[in-house]
């Protein structure tokens, strides 16, 4: 199919700007309530008001013409940080954190991460991406149609390998935009847990330079947290990994204020992730550097802890965007619509806000933002058709995906 025309829709979009939106432009959206969009081969060549649209598609041959019949459609979701690679649930670690066992004693134990560690060591390559395939469309299912993907369950070449392959083909056989990112750095694996760093030094000496060699992975990403990396280890790891070519993320402050958000602005990383416990002087040295803050309110949630200072990170000029952090731990969700919900209901984040931090700031989060994350002419037509009259329905309508139709390059995949 080359030219397709979907008219009748309300439209709402991120407005590019050429870089991440923040301050006052974290909610910059443009809408037409009735909308359309045409594109062709998969590219916007023009949105805005039906009028206007139509006029320029009058003397062109357009393939195909949808009604969306006045729902509301939006880009589609940018997930910029998962853990959605991984072979079993942890169903009991749950029931225990809620008899009161905290996130990081239940991994001092050899539990946690480290039990997924095991469970990806032990998984075929198959049957990996098996799993991961079953994850990842669900996602798809509920309005994602990019995502980052993290390794992280291997910590040991061969397995982080494996896990990069596996994203790699997540990529290949779905209709996902997916970017891998190398996670070594996410435990001390219990091997090492008498001399972690030794493990720094196989990252450093080993693990990063197979990672690039392999040549899947973009970014590379550390979880800096007491009793896992130091602000110090994380610092080597990371520079050790932009010295290979990769680009950079960070798990920052999530528990304890280590010092992660202003390791973040040190190197100037893509993003830092979590920063629940994050101090302001930090956060402002980030809005200065424009690190993105990939926020992950599900996580927050499911440990019961105190929300990410949403608000006071976009007063300081830091660009926000949401993920889910899906993983088999802290936060087993697909569902970028309830994040959304979360971040409106919970973080205080006005519904336009958070329709630029899933999509556009997302989409720079990782890389995307050329061709995804915005509807505007260029880019890719992924959007997402809403069973309501603005993106509000994504926390109003709570606890069900208001998502009723997802299309990828101009195409209905779900
Ligand atoms: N905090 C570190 N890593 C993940 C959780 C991974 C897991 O528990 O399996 C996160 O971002 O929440
Ligand atoms: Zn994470």
């Amino acid at each position: 199919m080359l030219t397709t025309l979907f008219r009748n829709a309300a439209i709402y979009t991120p407005v590019d700007e050429g870089k991440p939106l923040a301050g006052k432009l974290q909610g910059h959206v443009r809408s037409w309530e009735r909308g359309a969009l045409l594109c062709d081969k998969g590219i916007i060549t023009a949105v805005g008001s039906e009028e206007d649209v139509l006029a320029k598609a009058k003397d062109m041959e357009v393939d195909m013409e949808v009604d969306c019949q006045g729902a509301c459609m939006i880009p589609g979701f940018v997930d910029p940080h998962t853990h959605i690679c991984f072979a079993e649930r942890r169903e009991k670690e749950f029931s225990m954190r809620l008899a009161g066992a905290s996130y990081l004693d239940i991994l001092k134990a050899g539990g946690g991460i480290l039990s997924s560690v095991r469970s990806v060591r032990n998984a075929k390559e198959e049957e990996l991406l098996s799993t991961t395939l079953d994850n990842v469309l669900t996602a798809l299912s509920f309005g994602t149609t990019s995502m980052e993907i993290k390794s992280g369950y291997g910590l040991d070449t061969e397995t982080e390998l494996k896990m990069l392959r596996v994203i790699e083909r997540v990529g290949k056989e779905t209709p996902l935009d997916v970017i891998a990112t190398f996670m070594g750095a996410h435990a001390i694996p219990e091997e090492y847990k008498s001399n972690p760093e030794e493990y720094v030094k196989l990252l450093i000496d080993e693990m990063i330079p197979a990672a690039s060699k392999q040549g899947i992975a973009q970014y590379c990403d550390v979880f800096c947290e007491e009793g896992v990396f130091s602000v110090e280890q994380s610092r080597r790891i990371l520079e050790a990994a932009r010295n290979r070519g990769f680009k950079l993320k960070i798990h920052a402050d999530e528990v304890h204020d280590l010092g992660g958000a202003g390791l973040a602005a040190e190197l100037e990383t893509a993003s830092a992730e979590h920063l629940l416990a994050a101090n302001e002087e930090n956060l402002k040295a980030m809005a200065e550097k424009g690190v993105i803050a990939d926020l992950l309110p599900a996580t927050a949630y499911s440990l019961k802890k105190p929300y990410a200072k949403a608000r006071k990170m976009i007063e300081l000029g830091v660009p926000v965007a949401l993920a889910t952090d899906c993983n088999p731990g802290s936060s087993y969700t697909e569902s970028m619509p309830f994040v959304f919900g979360l971040a409106v209901l919970n973080m205080d984040m006005t519904v336009e806000e958070a329709l630029v931090a899933s999509t556009l700031n997302a989409a720079y989060s990782i890389g995307l933002n050329h061709k995804v994350g915005s509807l505007e002419v260029g880019k890719q037509a992924d959007f997402l058709l809403l069973d309501g009259e603005t993106p509000a329905i994504l926390a109003y309508h709570a606890g069900v995906s208001p998502v009723v139709e997802v299309y990828k390059k101009g195409i209905h995949v779900a």
